[in-house]
């Protein structure tokens, strides 16, 4: 790092289940829905530059939140992301960069903005890029975050399953969260505002994954493979679900080491992005 460089950490999230909210302010748009912020997570280094530009792990790579996130702040800077987590399979990384690039480059460039402002920052760069609705929030936050209303700090309520828990992660392919977030997604919404009602008359780990199951399925967003994973795991006993949006299952405890599969181990996350000391 060099002296006016500024690095902060956020945590990955997956979403078990969610409903889509459009607005056109794209601070109140966003999503309600839950799921679990993780230990692994990205670590964004942010330093000022003639001309803006972007690694992921090392490799010259385009995301257009972040990007979004330095015109917002009027900078031109050279962001360096890092992150053991899969990208673009369900583990918001689009989001994390977002975030991580907002809180650092505030630091580095003396921009003044508070917190909430950051993530409003980093929220509505995530809408407008159409690849999040609600990871920014969840990953602002940590812990097993419950988004009760969409939207940026302002407007978006959050809660929260007060929950520690490992999790096991295996990812069978990439997804598009885009595609999925262009096309019809009514049903998907219903369906999402359903589960999050169940999860807050009774908000525990077995609940959360038990209608993030159901919400995979009657929204029609399950493939095969991760079909069949997920049984392998409920079979040995344990809890799995599908990470929104990829090809990811996503599990507590060691369920998918029981039952059999070569799988990332991580936990939740207990607390909310942060900066890294210098
Ligand atoms: N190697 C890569 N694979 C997939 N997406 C990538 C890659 N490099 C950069 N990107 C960008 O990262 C973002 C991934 O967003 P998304 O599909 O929402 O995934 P995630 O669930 O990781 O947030 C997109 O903006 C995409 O253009
Ligand atoms: C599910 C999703 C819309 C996308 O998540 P990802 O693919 O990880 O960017 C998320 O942002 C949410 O609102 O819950």
């Amino acid at each position: 790092m060099t002296d006016d460089s500024s690095r902060a950490f956020v945590p990955g999230h997956v979403t078990g289940f969610f409903s889509v909210h459009e607005a056109d302010d794209p601070e109140k748009a966003g999503s309600r829905g839950a799921g679990l912020t993780l230990s692994d997570g990205v670590t964004v280094e942010v330093e000022p530059a003639v001309e803006t530009s972007m690694q992921l792990n090392d490799e010259p790579a385009a995301v257009e939140a972040v990007t979004r996130v330095l015109s917002a702040l009027g900078v031109e800077a050279r962001v360096r992301a890092t992150t053991d987590l899969p990208v673009g399979a369900g583990f918001g990384v689009s989001g994390a960069a977002a975030l991580g690039t907002a809180l650092a480059a505030n630091r580095t460039f003396d921009c003044g903005r508070s917190e909430n402002e950051l993530v409003a920052i980093a929220h509505a760069a995530e809408v407008e890029s159409g690849t999040g609705l609600g990871d920014v929030v969840a990953q602002a936050r940590g812990g097993v975050p419950i988004r009760l209303d969409p939207g940026a700090p302002e407007y978006g309520r959050m809660d929260g399953v007060p929950a520690w828990t490992r999790i096991e992660y295996l990812t069978l392919g990439e997804r598009s969260t885009s595609a999925v977030l262009s096309g019809n997604t009514d049903r998907l919404s219903e369906v999402g505002v359903d589960k999050l009602v169940r999860l807050v008359e009774e908000p525990t780990l077995p609940t959360l994954m038990e209608t993030s199951r159901e919400f995979a399925r009657e929204a029609d967003l399950l493939t095969p493979e991760v079909e069949s994973v997920v049984g392998d795991v409920l079979a040995e006993g344990g809890e799995a679900s599908m990470a929104m949006l990829g090809e990811t299952v996503f599990a507590l405890g060691n369920g998918l080491s029981r039952a059999g599969y070569d799988a990332e181990t991580c936990e939740t996350y207990p607390a909310g992005a942060r900066l890294e000391m210098p």
